[in-house]
C-alpha cells in the first residue's frame, strides 16, 4: 500500500483529481472500451469532484467514454431526496460533467427486492470488464462505502444494516436528526471494492486518524474493513496532516520520506508516474 501525506484537504482534491484524469488519458478511452470508475460520496471527495469540474472545464478531461459506479446508497429515500447519493453525484459532479447519463451506475434504495438489484449491480460491473479505479473515502470507524465494522472481508454487493454511529455522523445532512437518517442501505462488498484493479482512499482531518492508524499500522481485521487495503496490490492512501496525529512517528516519517517526490501534483504528469502505480 502506498502512502502519500500532503499538507491539507486542497492539496489532496488538486493531487486526486489530477491522477484520476491523468489514468483516464492513459488508459485512452473509447465508447468500446471505457474506463470503468467506482465513486464514493461524502464530504471526503468534495474537492476532488470540484477538481474534476475544474479540470474538464479546461478542456483536461472527457467523460463521454467514462463509466461509473457508486459506492452505495440509502434505503427507503426517493431518488431525488436531496440527501440520496444519487441527488449528491448529480449535484456535486455528473450534472458539470460531460457524462452520459446511460453511464452512470446508482444502486436503486427503492426497489422492492433489494436482493435481486444487488446481484444486478454485481453483475453489471461484471460485465463492464470490471472497475478500473475505485475511489473512496472512509468512516470514523473505518467503513469503506457501508462495510461497517464486523463486515465480511469477502462481502459483496448487499443490504447493511447502519451502526449507530454512522447514523449520528450521517445526521448532520439531516438536520441533525437521527431519526431521519435511514436505517439500512445498499453498498458494494468489501470484496467488490477489492476487486478494482486500482483503489484510492482519501483520508483527511482529525476525526480520522485512529482509521488511518488501524488502516495502515495494525492487521487486516473486520472491525476495520478499509484495512483490507493492505491486501490489494494497487492501492493508495491519500491523506493530509491532520489524519496522521495516531501515527507512530516511526510509520510518519517512513511514509513521508518514500512519498516525498510524490507530494506536488506535477508529478503526475513527468516520469515518477510510473513508479506510482508500482506498490
Ligand atoms: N457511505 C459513506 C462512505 O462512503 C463515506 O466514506 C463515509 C465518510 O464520509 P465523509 O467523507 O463525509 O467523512 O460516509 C458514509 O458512510
Amino acid at each position: 500500500m502506498q502512502v502519500i501525506i500532503l499538507p491539507d484537504y486542497n492539496t489532496i482534491s488538486k493531487w486526486t483529481a489530477n491522477y484520476i484524469v491523468r489514468r483516464i488519458d492513459l488508459f485512452n478511452p473509447t465508447a468500446d472500451r471505457p474506463f470503468v470508475l467506482g465513486l464514493p460520496t461524502g464530504s471526503s471527495p468534495l474537492g476532488t469532484y470540484r477538481e474534476l469540474i475544474k479540470l474538464h472545464d479546461e478542456g483536461k478531461v472527457s467523460f463521454k467514454n467514462v463509466v461509473t459506479f457508486n459506492m452505495d446508497e440509502y434505503m427507503g429515500l426517493t431518488e431525488n431526496h436531496p440527501e440520496s447519493y444519487k441527488s449528491f453525484m448529480w449535484n456535486n459532479f455528473f450534472s458539470s460533467v460531460d457524462i452520459p447519463e446511460e453511464n452512470v451506475n446508482i444502486l436503486n434504495g427503492n426497489v422492492s427486492d433489494a436482493k435481486k438489484e444487488c446481484i444486478r449491480y454485481e453483475e453489471k460491473i461484471k460485465a463492464m470488464g470490471g472497475i478500473d479505479l475505485f475511489l473512496g473515502g472512509i468512516g470514523f470507524d473505518g467503513h469503506i462505502a457501508f462495510n461497517e465494522p464486523g463486515s465480511s472481508l469477502d462481502s459483496r454487493t448487499r443490504v447493511k444494516t447502519l451502526t449507530y454511529d454512522t447514523r449520528i455522523a450521517n445526521s448532520r445532512f439531516f438536520g441533525n436528526d437521527i431519526n431521519a437518517v435511514p436505517k439500512y442501505a445498499l453498498t458494494v462488498g468489501v470484496r467488490t471494492v477489492m476487486d478494482a484493479r486500482e483503489v484510492i482512499i482519501i483520508v483527511n482531518g482529525h476525526n480520522k486518524s485512529r482509521a488511518l492508524k488501524k488502516a495502515i499500522e495494525d492487521g487486516v481485521n473486520h472491525m476495520w474493513t478499509i484495512s483490507a487495503l493492505q491486501l490489494h496490490a494497487n492501492g493508495k492512501i491519500i491523506c493530509d496532516e491532520d489524519a496522521t496525529l495516531d501515527l507512530k512517528v516511526s510509520t510518519y516519517k517512513y511514509f513521508k520520506s518514500i512519498g516525498k517526490e510524490y507530494s506536488d501534483p506535477s508529478c503526475l504528469w513527468g516520469s515518477h508516474f510510473d513508479l506510482l502505480s508500482n506498490v
